[in-house]
């Protein structure tokens, strides 16, 4: 399969704002836990360990597109592998998430802070390569934490609701937090790049948690290191995708720091978040729950965001957030057949 008949497919053409035969689909978190040959391949390997291990990132990547036929593969990794990598001491915690030894909170902190090599993650570049070969036509989505997101779970130290001591960081030394979030744009730039020079046909950068800002810290504190970040990867024909969870308060300056698609969570219909972001793609927005709900409910739901997805430039259909992992692999595959089906020109 050639690179031609990948740029042909329709994840990129909508990416890019062009017609497509039907509405692509791919799913945050098709990778994992949801799947039961997943949870059997992993039985017995920790989470990081998997992450730097070629042959199961590449079978787990493989798993949903097999048996769902999204129409894009999400590179099996996760955000912190990165900072693991340039020697952060973090772990991901079944049932918890990312989990920081050392938090980072003083100048001293952010200084310890390295950037990434790509001589720090061969793993990568050995992955993305054996899938782009296996893949043929069907686009790969490299991805990586933004500034923000990752800052949050080294300050903090893992998971949080409020935030607290991040934003603490962020208004009572803003000098520290410029620094942090400069050094966490160099990390994630680099990651990104090991990726698309491997291969990858898209970026995706999280910047799960950012909703919980107010827009004017989101514009001071946050913007800026996004935007640098996605300014370094500016490749053509390489698409990049910004996401955040309860994000609609943002997503203009999320596209703005230099986005060709903005994801949407479901919190707010497509055809309003359509007149937010200009000519940009959308990507999104069917409640994940949806997915534990009766079949012509899910059948309906379908057809409200295709039929929402038309207001925009071009619309990638997803969730609103990632899989959540007790959901039935079959409603996933019933989702696709939706979107395909119900999408079909
Ligand atoms: C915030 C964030 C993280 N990681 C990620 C984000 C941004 C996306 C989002 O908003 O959901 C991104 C991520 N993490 C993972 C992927 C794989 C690709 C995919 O399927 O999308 C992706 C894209 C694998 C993973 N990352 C993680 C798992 C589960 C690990 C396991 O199987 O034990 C997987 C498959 C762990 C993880 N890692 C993180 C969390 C919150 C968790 C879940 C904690 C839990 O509930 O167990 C940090």
């Amino acid at each position: 399969m050639t690179t031609e008949d990948v740029s042909q497919s329709p994840f990129l053409r909508a990416c890019r704002g062009e017609e497509t035969p039907r509405t692509p689909v791919w799913f945050m978190r098709q990778a994992g836990r949801s799947l039961p040959e997943y949870r059997a391949l992993r039985a017995d390997t920790p989470m990081l360990t998997a992450c730097r291990t070629p042959d199961m990132i590449r079978e787990i990547t493989m798993q949903p597109v097999r048996r769902h036929g999204v129409d894009a593969a999400i590179f099996f990794s996760d955000i912190v592998v990165p900072l693991a990598a340039v020697g952060v001491d973090v772990d991901i915690v079944a049932g918890t998430g990312p989990v920081v030894g050392q938090p980072i909170r003083d100048m001293a902190g952010v200084e310890a802070l390295r950037d990434l090599t790509p001589e720090d993650v061969p793993y990568i570049t050995e992955a993305v390569g054996m899938l782009r070969e296996e893949l043929g036509a069907t686009p790969l989505i490299g991805f990586a934490g933004a500034p923000f997101t990752l800052a949050s779970y080294l300050v903090e130290g893992g998971p949080s609701r409020t935030y607290a001591k991040t934003k603490a960081l962020m208004h009572g030394a803003p000098d520290v937090w410029h620094a942090l979030c400069g050094r966490l744009a160099g990390i994630t730039a680099s990651f990104l790049k090991v990726q698309i020079d491997a291969g990858a046909n898209a970026v995706q950068l999280f910047d799960s948690w950012a909703g919980a800002l107010s827009a004017a810290d989101y514009g001071m504190f946050v913007a800026p290191h996004s935007a640098a970040v996605l300014s370094a990867v500016a490749r053509p024909g390489v698409p990049r995708i910004h996401f955040g969870v309860g994000a609609g308060h943002l997503l203009a300056a999320m596209g703005e720091v230099g986005a060709d698609v903005v994801g949407v969570d479901w919190r707010i219909p497509l055809t309003e978040a359509a007149g937010l972001v200009g000519d940009r793609a959308l990507q999104g927005n069917l409640d994940p729950t949806t997915l534990f709900a009766p079949e012509d409910v899910l059948a309906h739901e379908v057809r409200r965001v295709l039929a929402e997805g038309k207001a925009a430039k071009g619309h990638i259909f997803n969730l609103g957030h990632g899989v959540l992992p007790e959901t039935d692999a079959d409603a996933l595959t019933k989702t696709v057949e939706y979107v395909h089906r119900f999408s079909a020109r």
